[in-house]
């Protein structure tokens, strides 16, 4: 009997040991390093709370390493701190990193799966040979513009790329050229807003601002004020879609099956908050667009993304799908573009309250450039280098979205020796990428100059382009998005001296410069001062509100037929 035992062990070890000998050379690799693993809860209680990158960051220098491995009670992260690691996994193999987790709590209870920013990457797997053909192949239909069934089935084999692909036309280079009107009428009467309401808060008018820009965009609805219903209901979703991303704050996301447990059940009041987060999401989705459907029926809709969608849909012969396709991205503008455009503004302003030489030099190039008889337009902004550089530094300085939203990745993978374990979370730090002191020397302070070189921008220091993510998943707005900082930036401080608040007794009132905790960087509440800097400015911008309306009111053809 003992024999036999023995027997048996020794096939075991054989077994193990073949097992430990054959297996993919690459799981033998160490993992990235990390704080030290307890058993079962791996880094559970290491984790921060709050402003989880300056600990990602700390933890970054303290092993000397830009690639570093957590486990939280059983789920892998992967936390990258260079642009050098992240170029190369989620830029040069954007094939595996271009996935996003799975997001019980935002995507399955709240409903929010309908954003292209939360939609699984979902496009065949690069061993698949089917697939790629399959692909290839619609493309050529689609290029020929002949009805087919494989046609027909392009977008639902492919939503992710689908809805990616329609932003695109809506967002590239070229066509957000179309937009700038509407940008610069919007940001005129920012200008006349504080000119008129100095006393309200500045972030409530950015808040405003970002509103009726993307509205009129996306659905040609005209935004009028703070309380508008519109307004309102984009802060309540954008609030709950911010608390469902902070991770952590759902057990359901690290406990999925948690999703099946009953609202009624002891301890299951986040089924509550899903209940209530998917009534937003949906109302989301559907309001401003039925509304700005019934505008276009009626024939007395501007231009919009919503306008031009619905007319291809039309014509498309998956009429009920493609309608669906321009429904969901017209939302997704609405959700993406309002916080982040905010988030860019206000930390400009707290910028140059905290370097009032910087706003002192922008004036004189613009006054020197653009002159005090007109304000800036878009067509300014390769003459203005400090503006531009003013406007980088704000940008890295305290970027809008410190970690952007992770990445899933479902193969198991190997970087410098590491083995990235399969199943893992892919974090960039990118507030780490842009505090990098051997880039940015002195990185915790407001410093336009670091971007110059001989009074030009210089081009050897990276801009802060990695505000806008990595590869595939990068942000498809952003086009949009910098011009419309940029207006505004230079509008303002064309137009006003921006400087701290006094209270009544005539003391300053120093800004905190602290931010409130999540994945968009918005700043506590501040004052500060926003005046006209000459009589002739505000005449100005009176003017240039009455002007402007004119000229968007003839840009709009209204009848759908220009592009996207
Ligand atoms: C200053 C303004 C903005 C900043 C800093 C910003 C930043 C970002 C970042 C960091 C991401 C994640 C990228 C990644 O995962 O690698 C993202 C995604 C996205 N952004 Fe923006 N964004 C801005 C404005 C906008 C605007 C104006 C729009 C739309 C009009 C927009 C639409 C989107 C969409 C749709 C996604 C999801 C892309 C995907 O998952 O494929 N963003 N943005």
């Amino acid at each position: 009997m003992s024999t036999l035992y023995l027997y048996g062990a020794a096939g075991a070890a054989f077994v193990i040991v073949c097992c430990y000998l054959v297996q993919p050379r690459k799981s033998r690799l160490p993992l990235p390093p990390g704080p030290k693993k307890l058993p079962l809860v791996g880094n559970l209680f290491d984790m921060p709370r709050t402003f989880e990158w300056l600990t990602y960051m700390e933890w970054s220098k303290k092993y000397n390493s830009d690639i570093l491995h957590l486990d939280v009670a059983g789920t892998s992260i992967i936390v990258l701190s260079s642009t050098e690691a992240t170029n190369e996994l989620c830029e040069k193999r954007a094939a595996l990193y271009s996935d996003r987790p799975r997001f019980p709590m935002l995507n399955e209870l709240m409903g929010m799966d309908y954003l292209l920013a939360f939609m699984k990457y979902g496009e065949p797997q690069p061993t698949s040979l089917e697939f790629p053909a399959l692909e290839r192949c619609c493309t050529q239909e689609i290029a020929g513009s002949s009805s087919s069934s494989i046609q027909r089935m392009w977008p639902a084999l492919f939503p992710r790329r689908a809805h990616r692909r329609l932003f695109h036309e809506a967002f590239n280079a070229a066509a957000v050229q179309r937009l700038r009107p509407r940008v610069r009428e919007v940001c005129r009467k920012l200008l006349c807003d504080l000119l008129q309401k100095p006393d309200q808060n500045v972030v409530g008018h950015f808040r405003l601002m970002a509103a009726k820009v993307v509205m009129s965009v996306a659905y040609g609805i005209d935004v009028r004020s703070a309380n508008d219903p519109y307004v309102k209901l984009a802060e309540k979703t954008v609030d709950k879609m911010v608390s469902a991303m902070a991770p952590g704050s759902f057990l359901v996301d690290s406990i999925p099956l948690l999703k099946y447990v009953p609202g009624w059940f002891p301890g299951a009041g986040f089924q509550r908050q899903a209940r209530e987060g998917r009534r937003l999401a949906h109302e989301m989705m559907e309001k401003p667009f039925l509304v700005a459907k019934q505008q276009i029926v009626s024939g007395k809709a501007p231009h919009s993304f919503t306008m031009v969608g619905l007319r291809m849909a039309q014509e498309s012969e998956n009429k009920a799908y493609q309608e669906q396709l321009v429904q969901n991205t017209a939302a997704t503008m609405w959700t993406a573009a309002t916080d982040t455009t905010v988030s860019a503004l206000a930390t400009f302003i707290l910028a140059i309250l905290s370097n009032p030489e910087a706003q002192k030099k922008a004036q004189a190039e613009i006054d020197a450039v653009v002159g005090t008889d007109r304000l800036p337009d878009f067509d300014d902004e390769p003459h203005l280098p400090y503006v531009a550089a003013l406007m980088k530094e704000s940008m890295r300085w305290r970027n809008v979205a410190p970690i952007p939203i992770p990445r899933y990745l479902s193969v198991e993978d190997e970087y410098k020796g590491y083995r990235l374990p399969a199943g893992s979370i892919v974090i960039p730090n990118t507030w780490a990428m842009l505090h990098d002191e051997n880039v940015y020397p002195d990185p915790y302070s407001f410093k336009p100059e670091r971007y110059l070189l001989d009074g030009k921008l210089n081009p050897d220091i990276p801009g802060p382009d990695v505000n806008f993510g990595f590869g595939r998943r990068m942000c498809p707005g952003r086009h949009f998005a910098l011009p419309s900082v940029w207006i505004t930036m230079t509008s303002i401080l064309a137009a006003f001296d921006v400087s701290k608040a006094v209270d009544d007794a005539g003391n300053v009132v120093e800004p905190s410069y602290e931010y409130c905790d999540g994945p968009i960087a918005m700043p506590l509440p501040f004052e500060c001062s926003i005046k006209p800097r000459t009589q002739k400015a505000s005449v100005l911008i009176e003017a240039s509100v009455n002007k402007e309306r004119r000229y968007t009111a003839r840009a709009d053809s209204g009848d759908g037929t220009a592009p996207l």
